[in-house]
C-alpha cells in the first residue's frame, strides 16, 4: 500500500452539505468520515471547480477550474517528505492568511492553513498535517560540522537530497525577497543550500562556474561561502518538483513518458546546454538525478543542477582528459580509453593518456541521448547487466535495437534524434546547435517557444505568501472527487536508490537490461 506522506483536513466550507470525499485513489471510508485527503507520492491533489479533475471540488465562481495543486516529493527512503502547494488560480490561495505568489511553489509545514476566500469570508479551508512529523534531527548540522547561520542565511535540518559529494538542505534568508514580510521570526521563502566538504586548499570550481551563469533552465545561485572547516555552501533556489529520476520511477522501474512531454524536457535541456557550451562550460554529469522539475507534472519547467564536475574550457584549453561522470550516461570517449587499473582505483581523477586527444563538450550530448532514450522507452540503453564493465562495453559498441516494441509508437524523427546523439564516433555526434535544429525539434519549434514563453517561464521556484487580496462570490460547494486528470498515476512507493535488479511482471521475470537499476551513484 502506498504510504501516506501527509494529509489535508477539510476544516470549513461555506456549504458543508455539498462536501463529499470520493472513495477513490486510496481514499478510505475512514478518510471520508474524517474528511481527510491523504497525500501520497506520485499523486497530485487538485482543488478547484472542475468536477472531473479536482479531488476537492469547490463550486464557487471565485474558484478557478483548478485553483491550486498539492504534491509531495520524497528523495529516498531515509528522507523526510517535502509537500508543496502551488497556486494556479485567478483569485489566489492563502496560506495562514497570506496570499501565495501565483505559479510559485510553497513548502508546506505542519498545521499550515490553506484557504480560498471571497469578500464574504472563507469559501473553503484545509489544514495540512505532516503525518510523518518526527522531531527534526537537531544534531544534523552538528554532524555535518556546520553552523546554523551563515552570513544572513539560516540553514534548517530539512534534507532536500543527498549526493556523492554534497548534502542539500532547506534554508532561508530574511534579507532577500522577504522585505515585505511582516512576520520576522519564521523562515518564509525557502531556498536550498548544497554543503560540500572540500579538501583543504581545494578550489571551489562548482561555485565559481555557477556564479557566472544566468539562464532560466540552470540552477540559480545566490551566494557561496567557505567556512573555516572547509565546508563550501552554495545557496540556491529550492526546486520543488523533485528530480527526473523520481518522476519516471513511478513504480519499481522507470516508465516512459509521452513523446510530446519528452520533447518539451529535451528542448529545455538543449536551451541550457547551448547556453553552457557557448560559454565554454561543459556539465559532464547530465543524468536524470540532476534534472529538476518545478512540479511533478507535464509541461513543467526544467532546471539543470549539480555542476560539481562541470568544466570551464578556454581558448587554449579546449579539450578535457579527466575521467569523470556516471557510467550509465558517460560518453565512450570520456574514460574508456583510460588505463583501467588506474581508472578503477583512482576513480574520479583518472586521466586519459597523453596520446589520447581527450574529449569535448559533445559528452553532454551523449548523456542527453541516454536521457531521451530513457524518457521515450523507459529503458536505459547501455545498462546491460548493470555492472560497470557491461555498461562501458555496451556504450562502446553503441548498438541500440530500435525494433523492440518500446520504440513502436515513437516517431521516426525522435528515433533519428536519439541516434544522432548516441553516435560513438564523436565527429558524427550532434553538438547542441545541430541537436536544436534537428527536425524533431525544429518542426515544433514555434509551439515549443510559445509554451516556453507563456507557460514554462512563468513558473517560479519556491515562494513566500505575499500581500492580501480580495475575492467576491457566493456560497462554496466543496466536493471531493476522484482525480481523473490521470497525469500522475497511482503507483507503488518506489525507493529511488534501491530499485530491484529484477521485477516480476505477469509472472515472467523481465530481462535485466529492460530495467534501469539505479547505479548512478557509482560515480567515476
Ligand atoms: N536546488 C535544489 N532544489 C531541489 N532539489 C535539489 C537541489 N539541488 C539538489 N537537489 C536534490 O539533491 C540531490 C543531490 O544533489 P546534487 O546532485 O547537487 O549532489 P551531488 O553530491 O553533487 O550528487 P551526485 O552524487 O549526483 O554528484 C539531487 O539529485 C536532487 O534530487
Amino acid at each position: 500500500m502506498t504510504k501516506i506522506l501527509g494529509c489535508l483536513e477539510l476544516l470549513e466550507t461555506q456549504s458543508l452539505e455539498l462536501s463529499r470525499l470520493n472513495d477513490v485513489d486510496g481514499i478510505t471510508e475512514d478518510d471520508i468520515l474524517s474528511r481527510i485527503i491523504p497525500i501520497k507520492s506520485h499523486r497530485i491533489i487538485k482543488l478547484g471547480r472542475n468536477n472531473k479533475e479536482a479531488h476537492l471540488v469547490i463550486d464557487h465562481p471565485v474558484v478557478s477550474a483548478i485553483h491550486c495543486i498539492i504534491w509531495c516529493v520524497l528523495f529516498d527512503e531515509e528522507s523526510f517528505p517535502m509537500c508543496y502547494i502551488k497556486d494556479v488560480s485567478l483569485n489566489g490561495t492563502k496560506i495562514n492568511g497570506e496570499v501565495l505568489l501565483k505559479d510559485a511553489s510553497y513548502l508546506l509545514k505542519d498545521k499550515d492553513i490553506i484557504s480560498i476566500e471571497c469578500d464574504s469570508g472563507i469559501i473553503c479551508s484545509l489544514k495540512f498535517v505532516d503525518t510523518i512529523a518526527r522531531k527534526p534531527n537537531t544534531d544534523l548540522l552538528k554532524q555535518l560540522n556546520v553552523e546554523r547561520y551563515v552570513d544572513g542565511w539560516e540553514i534548517s535540518t530539512r534534507v532536500v537530497g543527498n549526493g556523492t559529494f554534497g548534502h542539500v538542505l532547506v534554508c532561508g534568508n530574511k534579507n532577500i525577497d522577504n522585505k515585505s514580510q511582516k512576520n520576522d521570526d519564521t523562515l518564509q521563502k525557502n531556498y536550498a543550500v548544497k554543503i560540500i566538504k572540500l579538501k583543504p586548499n581545494k578550489l571551489n570550481k562548482e561555485a565559481k562556474i555557477l556564479l557566472q551563469l544566468n539562464h532560466p533552465n540552470i540552477i540559480k545561485v545566490y551566494y557561496t561561502h567557505m567556512d573555516l572547516n572547509n565546508n563550501l555552501f552554495i545557496f540556491q533556489d529550492l526546486i520543488s518538483g523533485g528530480d527526473l529520476f523520481s518522476y519516471l520511477a513511478k513504480t519499481d522501474c522507470l516508465t516512459a513518458i509521452p513523446e510530446t512531454e519528452s520533447l518539451l524536457i529535451v528542448y529545455q535541456i538543449l536551451l541550457a546546454l547551448r547556453y553552457l557550451h557557448k560559454r565554454g562550460v561543459v556539465h559532464r554529469d547530465l543524468k536524470l538525478d540532476n534534472i529538476l522539475l518545478a512540479s511533478p507534472e507535464p509541461c513543467t519547467k526544467i532546471t539543470l543542477a549539480d555542476f560539481g564536475i562541470a568544466k570551464h574550457l578556454t581558448s587554449t584549453k579546449t579539450r578535457m582528459h579527466t575521467v569523470v561522470g556516471t557510467p550509465e550516461y558517460c560518453a565512450p570517449e570520456v574514460g574508456f580509453k583510460a588505463n583501467r587499473e588506474m581508472y578503477q582505483t583512482f576513480s574520479r581523477a583518472a586521466t586519459l593518456s597523453d596520446r589520447d586527444i581527450g574529449y569535448s563538450n559533445k559528452c553532454d550530448l551523449w548523456s542527453l541521448g541516454v536521457i531521451t532514450h530513457i524518457m521515450l522507452t523507459g529503458i536505459s540503453p547501455f545498462y546491460g547487466d548493470g555492472t560497470e564493465k557491461s555498461i562501458i562495453e555496451s556504450a562502446m559498441r553503441g548498438n541500440i535495437n530500435y525494433n523492440i516494441r518500446h520504440w513502436e509508437k515513437i516517431s521516426s524523427t525522435a528515433k533519428e534524434f536519439v541516434k544522432n546523439l548516441l553516435q560513438v564516433d564523436v565527429r558524427e555526434r550532434f553538438d547542441s546547435n545541430q541537436a536544436i535544429n534537428h527536425p524533431w525539434i525544429k518542426v515544433h519549434r514555434n509551439q515549443l517557444d510559445q509554451i516556453y514563453q507563456k507557460k514554462i517561464l512563468q513558473q517560479g521556484t519556491t515562494s513566500t505568501p505575499i500581500t492580501s487580496l480580495s475575492n467576491s462570490g457566493n456560497l462554496a460547494k466543496a466536493i471531493l472527487v476522484q482525480d481523473t486528470g490521470n497525469l500522475i498515476e497511482k503507483s507503488k512507493m518506489n525507493w529511488k536508490r534501491k530499485l530491484p535488479k529484477t521485477i516480476v511482471v505477469s509472472n515472467k521475470k523481465m530481462k535485466l537490461n529492460t530495467l534501469h537499476k539505479y547505479t548512478s551513484k557509482q560515480k567515476i
